[in-house]
């Protein structure tokens, strides 16, 4: 299957919740390509041995991984990353994450500033481009594994909006010109 999309209403309820539009307007991988975020869809059961993974990360380079447990019970400070992690912001690389467990959305801006609700489950592997305003939360289950990629050494820092001053949020917004 893979990943479903969709635009998001503008309701402060629950960000737990899928807040679909009604009727629901979905948003296609191209739709995602265009505004340079990738997917693939893989077999999380066998990730330790995966030729397919042991590919990509080979062809992009992502050198770095990582796995991260998102539940009350295994993350520390669970609440205030939580809340960090909804935080709309941008990092200066791309930010690569694969599903192993459970599942969660991600929401990124497209090109009018309008929130896409991507939702991610088991198999799911993800690039978003670096300079894209974005967030993460978990669903109404409550909990996901997810494999972290970095191409070299991991920087996590993020930047909150506003952070239109950064070269690399130009060259994103350049890189979307003609998409
Ligand atoms: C699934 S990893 C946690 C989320 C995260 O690292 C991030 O930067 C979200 O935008
Ligand atoms: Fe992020």
């Amino acid at each position: 299957m893979g990943i479903e999309a969709w635009y998001m209403d503008s309701s402060d309820e629950d960000q737990r919740k899928p807040h679909r539009l009604n009727p629901n307007q979905p948003v296609s991988l191209q739709d995602l390509k265009n505004i340079g975020v990738f997917s693939w869809k893989l077999n999380a059961d066998i990730y330790e041995t995966d030729p397919e993974l042991d590919q990509i990360r080979k062809d992009h380079g992502y050198s770095y991984t990582d796995i991260i447990t998102i539940h009350k019970d295994t993350l520390p400070n669970y609440e205030e990353k939580l809340k960090m992690f909804f935080e709309e912001h941008l990092h200066l690389d791309d930010e690569i994450r694969y599903i192993l467990d459970g599942q969660a959305y991600f929401d990124v801006r497209d090109k009018e500033d309008r929130w896409i609700r991507i939702a991610m489950s088991k198999g799911d592997l993800i690039t978003l481009p670096a300079g894209i305003y974005h967030r993460f939360t978990l669903d109404e289950t409550n909990y996901t594994k997810a494999m972290r990629l970095f191409v070299g050494e991991p920087v996590w820092k993020a930047y909150n909006r506003p952070a239109d001053d950064f070269d690399i949020r130009h060259k994103y917004l350049a890189s979307l010109q003609g998409s």
